[in-house]
Formats: structure tokens, C-alpha cells, sequence
């Protein structure tokens, strides 16, 4: 794509809003040149990026497209996926709420029907919606937890799940059959609502969805035990949803950190609403010491992460990582729950600790990987329906993405925080806290640990290092690491396994992707790949030793090794 021209048709364009028109006056040609040199595009959780005026920004042209897309897409499918409709939801960015009635205004043209929800809500409630209303799709206006100048349009398919990889590219084919942004037919709101192809939504869904988050509990005695939960939207949208859900539980002791929990598209009281990140938790730790609190809660502003805290020794706060919350929840769905004549199975992806993998076999189950992304976690799901013998129990990401139940078919941290709150009360009336119930685990099945390590390589110039960085380690065939010995390298762009000792080559039977994969003979990996949602190449490690210290020490020299040779590539 010729940026300039691109971005000369939108310069030259009378009828743009003049917000955009503002600031695309004000913007030098690097900048131009990052807007418009090509179409913004659909990564791992749909298609996200900057607000602002371009081709490759987040704005009312690029949404109407989107939109268009989605309503060829569904037209392409017939009439009844036409009369089904869509439903639409927005977490509070900026914009959120304008993209969604955008996207309305655009399938009404197309005689589709929305589905609208008047507030924010959680991605997790839109993709339930989805089945409960049974619309052919579903759209999350939403950039989940990147930073306040993001948003994204995240789409799901009949069943509620993100579109996985060949109906996304057929829907971004039909969104690339659309040359001219500005040309998007759209009609009024009231047109809209006169001709019943806009429904507004208030909180039928919410009381449908609670219905079903009442169902999860396994140990209904636990809540016997008083605990004292501190939680945080960070902003977003989770808040009444999980209070609502904590309270049928019969958590009594329910704080939240206040200033966070207004939404607010700033996102104002946090650096970042990402819980991934230690700082997301330092109001809430303050809170959970002052009031003695058992656990803290944080959730993305989207709600389909989480992250909790629990008491490290009795005393201070440690935070878990995804791969521990994972590990804990999934033990104890298989310790307690009663599964009977069928074969549980659990899902994960590449990047995800192998203790999952270890917990699961030891109850008799099946645990299987996925690549990143947790539309491919919902389509192996959908596989197991029809299957009698097998039975869906967990899945997981190590970025704080699980799911628990699957009426909802994308990972939703209101469920997360329903278990997690009995699993405190659970382990609380044992006198245990969650991370003794962690230190239980690793003394049987040894000391799983791992670590992310994520570089921010933003615009065209990060791209190229996040390309130049990929090329160097796909060669790396003879890698070296002190203690370790390199059993074998996957490369998801050959779909190849290359065995370094017997120089065999193995098949990899997962669907392409830009990932690869590097794995010692003790069990200890590291993989590497550019997110699919932030401009960051990400370095995944994972290793398994004896004790805490002999995992801590393998770590280390496995990161280092790694990452002392990237100035080799020049990025940092
Ligand atoms: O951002 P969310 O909460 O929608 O989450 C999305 O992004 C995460 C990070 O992906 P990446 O490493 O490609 O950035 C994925 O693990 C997740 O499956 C996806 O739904
Ligand atoms: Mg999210």
C-alpha cells in the first residue's frame, strides 16, 4: 500500500469528522506513513490498534468497513443467519460505544438485526449472549488490555468463539473487497429502531448469565468458611457482574478498590489495565493489608483476564502468574469434581506451563495444546460436543486467560474469580492459602517454572527487528545453553520438528503460525513469537527442577542464554 496516496485520499476528503481532520493535520510523515501504510488487520484477538485517522488506525471508516465485511460475511451464509442477527457489545474505551452503534448502522443497511447492549459489559457475557440469543455473530468493541489510545473490534462466530483462522480470512476477505472506507452505506438510529433492526439490551442476558455462573460450584460447603475478597476492574467493565457473582456465591466480605472501579477510558488510577502486571495489583495489595484481606482479584477491562493474589506464607501478597492460577484451578476441578465414564480433557497452548499437562494425566485425563489464542482453545471445544466419550474440563493460557464452564466459549475471569473464591474458602478452612495448595502441587509433580520476557518493538522499524529477530533464532540449530542440552527446535511457519540428535524431522500438526519453539532433553523450553495484539516479540521460558532453588537457577541461565544474544540482532 502507497501510504502517500492513502493518506493524501483522506487529506483531501471534505466530509471527514473533523476530530480526525484535526488531528491528521497535525501529524508529520512518519506518522502518515504508520496510518495509512496498510489496512488494519485481524491479529489474535481480532483486529486492534491506535484511535486515530489512517487505514491502519481505529475509526469510524476502518469500523464501518469491518462492519460491511461482517455483513457480506453473514450475507454470504443465507437468509436465516441473516434473520438470526448480530449482537454487539463495548467495554469503555474511547470511541467503544460510538464503534458499536457504527456497526449497527452499517448491518441495518444490510437488513441485519443488533442486538445491543446500552452499557458496557464483559467480552466473556458478549460471547454467552451470542448462543443465548442465537445471533450468527457477535462483536466486542474492545482492545482489552492494551493502552488507552488502543481499541479493537473482536468478532465470534455462531457458537460464541472468536473466529478462528479460515473464517477470519474469509471475513477479511470480504473486508479487503472494500476499496473506498468513506463509500460504507450507513442509516440513522432511528431508522434503525423503527424498523426493529435495533434491539436494545438491558440485563436479560446478565440474569441468564448468573443463572449459569450459580452452576460452577463444586463444593457448595466451602463457602461456610468467611473469607474476605479485595477486587478491581481496573477500570472496566467486571464490576457488577462479579459482585453480583460473588455475592450469590455468598462471599459476605467483598471489597473493591474504589478508585478503580469507576470505567473510565484513561484508565486513570492504573499505569496499565493489564494484570499481567505487578503495578495493576498496588492499590489493591495496600487495601488487602489493610483490611487483612485472603485474596485479590484484578481483571482486564475487557473481564476475560485475571489475576489474583493470595497470601504467601501466611503473611505478604504474591501475585500468580497465569501458569500457577491455571495449574491450581485445573487441580481442583479434577480433585473434586465428579467426572463419571468419560475421559476429561484439558486445553492449553504452546506457551503454557507442562505442569497442567502433568496434572492432568494423573487424573486419567487427555491434556492437549493449542497455538496462542483463545479461539483455538473454543473450537477444540465445540470438537468435543458430540463426543460422548470425552469431556471438557479447563482451559487455560499462561496470559491469565482461562475458562471453567463452556457456556461461554472465550476465556471469561468472571468464572475465574466464582472458583477462585471458593478455592480460597476451600483451602482457608484446611488453614491453607492458595500458595500452599501451589507448594503441594510442585512437591508432587515437581517445580514447574516459567517466565515471559517481552520486547516493545512499536511501528514499521519494530517490525522489521521483530522479523530480523524471528530469522536469527529459526537458525539457531546448534543453540547453547550451560547445563542444558537442545533436544529439539519447532518451527510453525514449516510446521517442521527438528530432532538435533537423530536429525529426524517430525510434522507439527497445528496450523501455521510465526512461532518457534526451542526443547532441552530435561523438559526445560523456550518459545518465541511477535504478539498478535501489541507491537512486542515475546520470549516464553519454561523449566522443571527438583527444588525451588534448582528451577530458579535453571531459569536464569536459560533466560540469559537467550536473551544475550539479541544484541546480536541489535534488538533489546
Ligand atoms: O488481549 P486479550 O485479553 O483479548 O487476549 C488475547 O491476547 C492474548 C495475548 O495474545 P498475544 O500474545 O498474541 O498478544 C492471547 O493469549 C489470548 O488468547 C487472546 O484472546
Ligand atoms: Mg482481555
Amino acid at each position: 500500500m502507497d501510504w502517500k496516496i492513502a493518506s493524501q485520499k483522506w487529506l483531501t476528503y471534505e466530509n471527514l469528522d473533523p476530530n480526525l481532520k484535526q488531528q491528521l493535520n497535525q501529524m508529520d510523515s512518519t506518522e502518515l506513513e504508520e496510518a495509512f501504510h496498510e489496512h488494519i488487520t485481524f491479529g489474535t484477538g481480532g483486529m486492534r490498534g491506535k484511535l486515530g485517522p489512517g487505514i491502519n488506525r481505529m475509526n469510524i471508516y476502518t469500523v464501518r468497513r469491518a462492519a460491511k465485511g461482517l455483513a457480506l460475511h453473514i450475507e454470504q451464509q443465507g437468509t436465516d443467519a441473516k434473520q438470526q442477527g448480530v449482537v454487539v457489545a463495548h467495554d469503555p474505551r474511547h470511541q467503544s460505544s460510538t464503534f458499536a452503534l457504527e456497526v449497527a448502522k452499517v448491518l441495518g443497511v444490510h437488513g441485519i438485526k443488533t442486538y445491543l447492549f446500552k452499557d458496557i459489559r464483559p467480552t466473556p457475557l458478549l460471547s454467552f449472549a451470542v448462543r443465548y440469543l442465537s445471533t450468527a455473530a457477535g462483536v466486542m468493541i474492545t482492545a482489552s488490555h492494551n493502552p488507552p489510545e488502543y481499541n479493537g473490534f473482536k468478532v465470534y462466530n455462531e457458537e460464541g468463539a472468536q473466529l478462528s483462522l479460515e473464517p477470519s480470512k474469509q471475513l477479511l476477505e470480504k473486508v479487503n473487497s472494500i476499496e473506498n472506507e468513506f463509500a460504507v452505506d450507513v442509516l440513522e438510529q432511528s431508522d434503525l429502531e423503527q424498523q426493529n433492526l435495533l434491539v436494545w439490551l438491558e440485563d436479560e442476558v446478565d440474569n441468564a448469565y448468573l443463572n449459569e455462573l450459580n452452576k460452577i460450584t463444586i463444593n457448595k460447603n466451602a463457602m461456610e468458611e468467611d473469607i474476605s475478597v479485595v477486587f478491581t476492574p481496573l477500570h472496566g467493565t467486571a464490576s457488577q457482574l462479579v459482585e453480583k457473582g460473588l455475592t450469590q456465591l455468598g462471599v459476605q466480605h467483598l471489597s473493591f478498590v474504589e478508585e478503580q472501579r469507576p470505567p473510565d477510558p484513561d484508565f486513570t488510577h492504573v499505569e496499565l489495565p493489564n494484570p499481567e502486571e505487578a503495578q495493576a495489583f498496588e492499590k489493591a495489595i495496600k487495601l488487602g493489608e489493610d483490611i487483612n484481606a485472603d485474596v485479590l482479584m484484578a481483571t482486564d477491562p475487557d473481564a476475560d483476564r485475571i489475576g489474583v493474589a493470595t497470601r504467601h506464607n501466611q503473611e505478604q501478597f504474591s501475585i500468580l502468574t497465569g501458569n500457577q492460577l491455571g495449574a491450581l484451578i485445573l487441580d481442583y476441578i479434577l480433585t473434586h469434581r465428579t467426572i463419571r465414564d468419560v475421559t476429561p480433557v484439558m486445553f492449553k497452548t504452546i506457551v503454557t506451563s507442562e505442569l497442567g499437562a502433568d496434572i492432568t494425566k494423573h487424573h486419567g485425563g487427555i491434556a492437549q495444546d493449542v497455538l496462542t489464542g483463545f479461539k483455538f482453545i473454543a473450537e477444540k471445544i465445540k470438537n468435543l460436543e458430540k463426543d460422548s466419550k470425552h469431556q471438557f474440563v479447563f482451559g487455560y493460557e499462561e496470559s491469565y486467560g482461562c475458562l471453567v464452564e463452556d457456556f461461554v466459549r472465550d476465556k471469561d475471569a468472571i468464572q475465574a474469580a466464582i472458583i477462585v473464591a471458593e478455592m480460597v474458602a476451600y483451602y482457608k478452612a484446611k488453614n491453607m492459602t492458595l500458595y500452599d495448595r501451589l507448594e503441594e502441587l510442585y512437591e508432587q509433580y515437581g517445580y514447574y517454572l516459567e517466565d515471559l520476557h517481552s520486547l516493545k518493538l512499536e511501528g514499521l522499524e519494530g517490525m522489521k527487528q521483530i522479523d530480523d529477530t524471528m530469522t536469527y533464532f529459526r537458525n539457531q540449530n546448534a543453540l547453547q545453553v550451560d547445563g542444558l542440552s537442545l533436544h529439539s527446535i519447532e518451527d510453525y511457519v514449516s510446521r517442521k520438528k527438528h530432532i538435533i540428535q537423530s536429525n529426524d524431522t517430525e510434522s507439527i500438526h497445528l496450523p501455521k503460525a510465526n512461532v518457534v519453539k526451542f526443547k532441552f532433553t530435561d523438559g526445560s523450553w523456550c518459545c518465541l513469537r511477535p504478539s498478535g495484539t501489541e507491537p512486542k516479540l515475546k520470549f516464553y521460558f519454561g523449566v522443571k527442577g527438583k527444588t525451588a532453588e534448582d528451577s530458579q537457577r535453571k531459569l536464569s541461565i536459560l533466560k540469559e542464554s537467550i536473551l544475550s544474544q539479541l544484541n546480536k540482532v541489535g534488538a533489546k
